[in-house]
């Protein structure tokens, strides 16, 4: 029997029309949250999750700025404007879109950005938050995976997660967030040993590598719960998972395509971490 899809886009779309009449209320309260995106250079798919986070803000609501900047921006012209921005009252959140280029350091321009307008949720105080399970703005993509766990009616507590991939953006951060939510996690990397035979143990499967179809049908218990992390562009220009997600679906449970599975709720978490500092900004929560 051929699993269950897991729409992103359908589960991104109810959240949004859910978070539009918060922002109403928000609004007749005189508070409009606002979002800045600052873009360093032509990079052609920044440029294009730029714009959808642009058209975002306007569907929501919210008040937006965008900042085009050329790709030989120095990086002290760059650290200024996130120091104007931390102090703008119009901005409750502040967004650098990755990749930078070379000659600017990553570390040092996240660090820069105000605690409180990190909507990325990157900065070294909102990950410790997170780590140590206090209130923090939490990095969109990690909270998208288990935000789209749940909608799709999904118990984590008690499950045998298995998360692919250690990145600092993607794989530790969700393990974190579903060790949170009760499930028992183990962690497989590039170095891992046998690790087919560690994914066949999951209930849930994250997977975040960066390999365009890597997992196939022999990584995945049956009936297991599969999240497709990965985001590659083909030489034939078409955008691939890194879940073989045609073998895959034959075996495995609710699975998440791609595109149109987490890919969609990264914009959407965006959009919420906004309005969750707007409100901490003017004591609404
Ligand atoms: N500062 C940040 N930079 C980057 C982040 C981030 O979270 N913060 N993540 C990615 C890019 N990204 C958002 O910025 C992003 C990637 C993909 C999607 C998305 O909706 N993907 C669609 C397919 C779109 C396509 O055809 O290319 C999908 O999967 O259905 C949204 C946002 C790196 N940089």
């Amino acid at each position: 029997m051929t699993a269950m899809i897991i729409s992103g886009k359908q589960i991104s779309d109810e959240i949004r029309s859910f978070m539009i009449e918060e922002v109403k209320d928000l609004v007749r309260k005189g508070v409009t949250p606002g979002l800045a995106v600052i873009l360093v250079g032509e990079d052609p798919a920044s440029q294009v999750y730029v714009r959808n986070k642009e058209k975002a803000c306007h569907d929501l609501g919210f008040y937006s700025e965008v900042h085009r900047l050329p790709g030989d921006t120095s990086q002290e012209n760059l650290l200024a404007l996130v120091n104007k921005l931390n102090h703008q009252e119009s901005i409750n959140g502040i967004l650098v879109q990755l990749p930078l280029p070379s000659h600017i350091e990553e570390k040092a321009v996240i660090n820069a950005i105000a605690v409180e307008k990190d909507v990325d949720g990157f900065h070294p105080v909102n990950v410790g938050n997170l780590v140590i399970g206090d209130d923090s703005l939490l990095p969109c993509t990690p909270a998208g995976v288990i935000e789209l766990i749940k909608r799709a009616g999904i118990e984590i507590s008690g499950k045998h997660a298995v998360v692919i991939g250690r990145s600092n953006i993607v794989g530790k951060p969700v393990s974190l967030l579903l060790q949170r939510e009760n499930a028992t996690v183990t962690m497989c990397h590039s170095r891992t040993a046998n690790m087919a035979e560690i994914a066949r143990q999951a209930d849930i499967l994250v997977v975040a590598i960066g390999r365009a179809n890597f997992i196939d049908a022999s990584y995945v218990k049956p009936g297991a719960v599969v999240i497709d992390v990965g985001m590659n562009r083909l030489d034939n220009g078409k955008l691939a998972g890194d879940v073989d997600f045609e073998s895959v679906k034959e075996v495995s449970g609710p699975i998440t395509p791609v595109p149109g599975g987490v890919g969609p709720m990264t914009i959407t978490m965006l959009m919420k971490n906004t309005l969750i500092a707007a409100k901490r900004h003017h004591r609404l929560s």
